[in-house]
């Protein structure tokens, strides 16, 4: 059967034009070649093999990563990837994506560069972003300690200005101080973005980022008083594994007064503390771009499980078999196709909220640069939620679609077990998933409340404008047929989002101290802005099985009524079996090759079987047909029961 297309059957039955839907996916023909050109070209090259990986020890594995980087790095320059050897470029960008494996580099180029590039003056970006485009020095961002995370305000690091010396003195004073858990920190960073303390005359401004140099340039100790190393294992056995995540601690260490960021505040010469006319949570900025990023993400996280469950399912058959005839593949069955059709639209919606979201950013990116700060909430309100909202979405997609594929997608083989493990911490870092939508539900309480005073809300909570024709409405749907009007959709949507937050603005008014309200009514909070973040994302096959999975908060806040909710269902099962004819070729759009799914059951050919079974010899348990430890454990325990029989 080698070479066979299994799968060809399925893709037969597809009733639109998969070529285009490739483009539809990449963003644009020119994304789509470029995505194409070097996913084949990480396919091709041997140095960039995974399937060995499951297999490696921490330190073999670590060694394989940085291997794999620098011959990332030295491809990017050699094909002339990008222009001036910056990595930043989409082609290298997506060179690194496609290596598809976590890396010192996700954040030196992710965070250390944007961390400058926001927070740096002209003269900072000058002086160190040509040296980190060219990777002559290499950062991290180190902003967690071993004490706080999500509450940043609440940092212990020190830097403390010495105008004696015109320097800063950064400093551990506890152990909860120390660094903990940025990645590339613990075995690779020469250079960080720390964030600290700053201290002037015994006075504490708050916390600022400065550019500490941690490791010499020739032989890559520490320097005097930093004491660094890695945080130990974590979570599954490859998946990220592969960083370096690290933990870093200060004693008394020196670095000139020109390497705090200064372009949101500056000390002066004289020890002066100068706030610029720009907010001071532009310190908080380079969080902001990377949720963007990390919602662009959940996309292809999401889509990559996807596919596999997908095309595993139109290969797997159980039951149903009559006169002798072939099985059920498990894809016909209802059951299989509302768990996963609806991710299958999740992936697609996300890939388009994604786009969106980085247009958002970009249009605040540039009002930045013309000192219009007005859109900065609305920005930090999106990125937060849709962080929060996908990489949830996405974490508990890849394993619903472990469940999918039965026991076979509990194997590294398929691919899904590593997956999810590399991507459920995307809940956790850069933001607390809860934690987020609490900031989220911070600014639509405060959208709410400033509707009395005339002001008019922007972007994403425009709708609130329309609060008093919301709290009235009712969904008129009759047939199921009606809930295919993304207008109605859309409307159901809003009242729903408005209303759980006018009732938790409402309960909040209660309270006399406002943050105690807050803090006693933030399970309530956090449903309120799930439901606005759920109104950013809504679209057609994935509206409805969202307004079945929260039927609950529609009926309960009155949008629709029960008769509704059944009529909704009823047209999700018509959508489902739209679908089910072109679920293969909704996946083969992703374009992506055996190397970059890396998962036996999503093979292109659903040649699944015979090559599970070669891959089962394949395991280092299987070099011998005898395991070592069968002469001291097994053996003895044979002979001990074999005299016991005889007794
Ligand atoms: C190569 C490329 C690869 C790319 C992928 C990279 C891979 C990544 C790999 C993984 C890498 C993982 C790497 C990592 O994990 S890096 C570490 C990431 N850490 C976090 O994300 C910490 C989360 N905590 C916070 O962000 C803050 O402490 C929060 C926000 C919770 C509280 O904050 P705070 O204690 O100050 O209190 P406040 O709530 O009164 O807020 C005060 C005001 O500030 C406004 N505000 C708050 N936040 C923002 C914001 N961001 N932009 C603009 N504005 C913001 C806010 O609305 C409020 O405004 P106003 O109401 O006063 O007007
Ligand atoms: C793989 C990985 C990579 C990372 N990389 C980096 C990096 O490169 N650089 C860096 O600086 N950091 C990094 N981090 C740290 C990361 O950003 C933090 O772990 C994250 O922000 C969460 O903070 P925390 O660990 O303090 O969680 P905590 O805040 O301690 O969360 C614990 C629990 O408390 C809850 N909680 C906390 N505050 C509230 C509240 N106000 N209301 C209600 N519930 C609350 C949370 O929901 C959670 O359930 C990384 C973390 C991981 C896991």
């Amino acid at each position: 059967m080698e070479g066979v297309d299994h799968l060809a059957f399925e893709r037969n039955k597809a009733q639109f034009d998969v070529d285009e839907m490739k483009i539809v996916w990449a963003g644009s023909r020119e994304d789509f070649e470029l995505s194409d050109r070097i996913s084949r070209l990480v396919a091709s090259d041997p140095v960039f093999r995974k399937d060995d990986r499951a297999a490696l020890g921490r330190k073999e594995l670590f060694k394989n990563t940085l291997r794999k980087a620098a011959h990332a790095w030295k491809r990017v320059i050699e094909l002339r990837l990008s222009g001036e050897f910056s990595a930043l470029e989409p082609e290298a960008y997506k060179l690194r994506a496609f290596v598809d494996q976590p890396a010192f580099t996700d954040l030196h180029w992710g965070m250390f560069v944007p961390a400058i590039q926001g927070q740096g003056t002209d003269e900072q970006q000058q002086k160190w972003l040509p040296l980190a485009y060219r990777m002559q020095i290499i950062g991290c961002y180190a902003q967690t300690e071993l004490g706080h995370g999500s509450n940043v305000q609440g940092l212990e690091t020190t830097a403390t200005f010495d105008p004696k010396t015109d320097e800063f003195v950064i400093h551990s004073p506890t152990l909860t101080s120390s660094k903990w858990w940025p990645g590339g920190l613990g075995k690779v960073s020469t250079h960080a973005v720390v964030y600290a303390r700053l201290i002037i005359d015994g006075q504490d401004y708050g916390v600022h980022g400065f550019i500490v140099q941690l490791r010499s340039l020739d032989d890559h100790l520490p320097l005097p008083g930093i004491t660094i190393g890695d945080i130990g294992m974590k979570f599954g056995n490859a998946a990220y594994n592969t960083m370096d995540n690290g933990v870093l601690t200060f004693d008394h260490v020196r670095i000139p007064r020109n390497q705090m960021l200064m372009r949101v505040s500056q000390v002066t010469r004289e020890g002066k503390y100068v706030h610029s006319n720009v907010p001071r949570q532009l310190v908080y900025g380079t969080m902001v771009y990377v949720r963007q990023k990390i919602v662009a993400d959940a996309s292809v996280a999401l889509s990559r499980a996807v596919c596999i469950a997908t095309r595993y399912s139109a290969v797997r058959r159980q039951f149903g078999s009559h006169n002798g005839g072939l099985e059920t593949q498990v894809i016909d069955y209802k059951t299989q196709q509302s768990r996963l059709f609806p991710l299958l639209a999740s992936a697609y919606a996300f890939r388009f909220v994604g786009e969106w979201l980085l247009w958002l950013y970009t249009d605040v990116t540039e009002r930045l640069k013309a000192k219009d700060f007005s859109t900065l909430p609305e920005a930090h309100a999106c990125t937060a939620g849709l962080k929060s909202l996908t990489t949830t979405a996405t974490a508990d997609g890849i394993e619903e679609c472990r469940k999918l594929c039965g026991g076979h997608g509990y194997l590294c083989s398929s691919g899904l077990p590593e997956l999810f493990a590399v991507y459920v911490p995307a809940c956790t870092y850069e933001g607390d998933n809860i934690v987020l939508l609490l900031q989220v539900a911070r600014h639509l309480v405060k959208t709410v409340s400033q509707l009395s005073t005339g002001n008019k809300p922007v972007g994403t909570t425009a709708y609130m404008a329309r609060l008093e024709q919301l709290l009235q409405y009712h969904s008129d749907v009759k047939k199921a047929e009606d809930w295919l009007k993304p207008n109605v959709v859309l409307e159901a949507f809003e009242a729903r989002a408005a209303r759980m937050c006018v009732a938790c603005a409402q309960n909040l008014s209660k309270f006399s101290n406002p943050e105690e309200g807050f803090q006693e009514l933030a399970a309530d909070l956090v449903e309120a802005a799930v439901a606005h973040c759920q109104l950013i994302v809504v679209s057609n096959v994935y509206a409805l099985s969202l307004l079945h999975k929260h039927l609950g908060d529609f009926i309960s806040t009155g949008c629709i009524d029960p008769k509704q909710g059944s009529l909704a269902n009823e047209q999700l099962r018509n959508l489902y079996s739209q679908v089910r004819p072109n679920a293969v070729a909704l996946v083969d759009a992703y374009n992506y090759t055996d190397h970059y799914l890396g998962s036996i059951l999503g093979r292109y050919d659903g040649n699944v079987y015979p090559k599970l079974y070669e891959e089962a010899w394949k395991d280092p348990l299987n070099d011998s047909i005898v395991p070592d430890g069968f002469k001291e454990y097994i053996q003895p325990l044979l002979k001990q029961q074999l005299r016991n029989a005889r007794l």
